[in-house]
């Protein structure tokens, strides 16, 4: 039986899980490929660090790049992360040789997807990334291959498992954002930098990957609004809460008139949505197309979950499957419009700290009148001995333009004591 000899490059939480996954399915991989599916070189920086796994006859390479450029491999996998090098110069190093990748890392493709796929397509070696985005779900094959006659005019959704846990344990257990991201990291699911998740910049980089599977165009993060959940409070969610919501962070690439905005915030969804039910690391990804719309839901990180794609992409490796990285040549993917938020339409929750004097109440509703905003409800609570007061208001459908120039005016009137906060709300 021939061999597909694997060099892989990076052993933490998914390298590790992947060595295991090849180990344990090593007799049904074979019955299904006619190939024996080897690890034969590996990558990373500790040798001395015990990984409970068994490198016996593996070949260990210092430099990644050099196991990229030089190994006695078939297909490199790379599980480094990182958006340089060595991730970069090492999946270069493979392609320019033509040796098939395999990678998880969206960051790398967020910003180097352009031209990785040129070299790919130079030499004829595939690039693989089922991985990169929403861990397990297998939403990459789904949009290249299998959605392929449809026109589609939105993707959306969950796509990060470490916000989304820490999202559901903060609502549900009311646990502070702090524990529940130290809890993210320890299972496995955060980034080396976990900044990544937290401030929206992993769903952006995931979303931009999407857009170019959707869209047919260059994958583009800079073009894309993002915000992420470090400001959401506790408060904040058990606000949500009694108003019959759930905050999710999503991520939205949409076809409109004048281009595809994507987008990426805190969303307040009504609890009763499906994709308000999806918890902890789970991920959910939408995809509207003209002849079928689904929802993929699965896990989103974590060793296991994220192995099975990488595997997934190793099988198609074994049986020689082609294609353009994203769908399409390079030359055919067209730029991405930057997301035009200000002309952003939908509710909003706003929530002020004021200052405890007559008259206040009545110059936030006169700045949001002023702007043309109807107001769903209004809520004032003092906490006990506190001098200010927290004012959440919910308005109607507006626009983004109006409610930043309503909160501008409201700053400069001198009645709020704190920086607002904006939640935008989707509603049935
Ligand atoms: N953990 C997840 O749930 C998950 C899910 C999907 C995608 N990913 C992606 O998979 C990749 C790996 O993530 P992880 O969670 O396994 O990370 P990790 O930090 O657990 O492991 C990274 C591995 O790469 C090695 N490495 C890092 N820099 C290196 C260098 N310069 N030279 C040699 N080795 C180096 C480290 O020694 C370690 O073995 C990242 O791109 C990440 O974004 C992770
Ligand atoms: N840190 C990422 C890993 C999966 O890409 C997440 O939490 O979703
Ligand atoms: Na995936």
């Amino acid at each position: 039986m021939s061999e597909l000899k694997v060099g892989l490059a990076g052993l933490g939480t998914v390298g590790a899980a992947v060595f295991r996954m090849l180990e344990r399915r090593k007799a049904e991989l074979e019955a299904r490929t006619g190939r024996t599916l080897r690890v034969t070189a590996v990558a990373a920086r500790d040798r001395s660090r015990d990984r409970g796994l068994d490198l016996g006859g593996v070949i260990w390479f210092e430099d990644p790049v050099a196991l990229a450029r030089d190994g006695d491999i078939d297909v490199f996998v790379e599980l480094m992360g990182g958006d340089g090098d060595p991730a970069k110069a090492a999946v270069a190093a493979a392609l320019d040789r033509g040796i098939p990748v395999v990678t998880a890392n969206k960051a790398l493709l967020a910003k180097c997807g352009v031209e990785l796929a040129q070299r790919a397509e130079a030499s004829r070696a595939g690039l693989h990334f089922e991985a990169a985005v929403a861990g397990g779900i297998p939403i990459v094959k789904t949009l290249r291959e299998s959605l392929a006659g449809n026109t589609i005019e939105r993707v959306s959704g969950i796509l990060n498992g470490t916000c989304n846990y820490i999202l559901t344990r903060m609502a549900e257990e009311k646990l502070s954002f702090h524990v529940c991201l130290g809890e993210a990291q320890r299972l496995g699911y955060a980034e080396a930098d976990p900044t990544f998740d937290i401030d929206g910049f992993d769903t952006a980089h995931k979303l931009a990957i999407l857009t170019s599977l959707a869209f047919g165009t260059q994958v583009d993060a800079d073009s894309i609004y993002v915000e992420g959940i470090r400001q959401l409070t506790l408060a904040d969610l058990e606000a949500a809460d009694d108003l019959g919501y759930r905050v999710k962070l999503l991520g939205v690439a949409v076809r409109t008139e004048t281009g595809i905005e994507q987008r990426v915030h805190p969303t307040m969804v009504p609890k009763h949505w499906p994709i308000a039910q999806v918890s902890g690391v789970t991920n959910a990804v939408a995809v509207d197309g003209d002849a079928v719309a689904l929802t993929l839901v699965g896990p989103g990180a974590g060793g296991a979950a994220t192995a099975s794609a990488v595997v997934g992409d190793l099988f198609d490796v074994a049986r020689g499957a082609r294609g353009y990285t994203f769908g399409l040549p390079v030359a055919e993917l067209t730029k991405a419009e930057r997301a035009a938020m200000q002309r952003h339409e939908g509710g909003y929750y706003i929530r002020l700290a004021v200052v405890n004097k007559p008259g206040t109440a009545a110059t936030i509703a006169r700045r949001m009148a002023d702007e043309q905003i109807s107001l769903e409800s209004i809520m004032q609570r003092r906490p006990d001995g506190a001098e200010t007061a927290r004012v959440i208001l919910i308005t109607y459908a507006t626009t983004e333009e109006a409610v930043r120039r309503a909160i501008a005016a409201i700053e400069a009137d001198g009645v709020i004591s704190a920086l607002p906060q904006v939640i935008r709300i989707e509603k049935d």
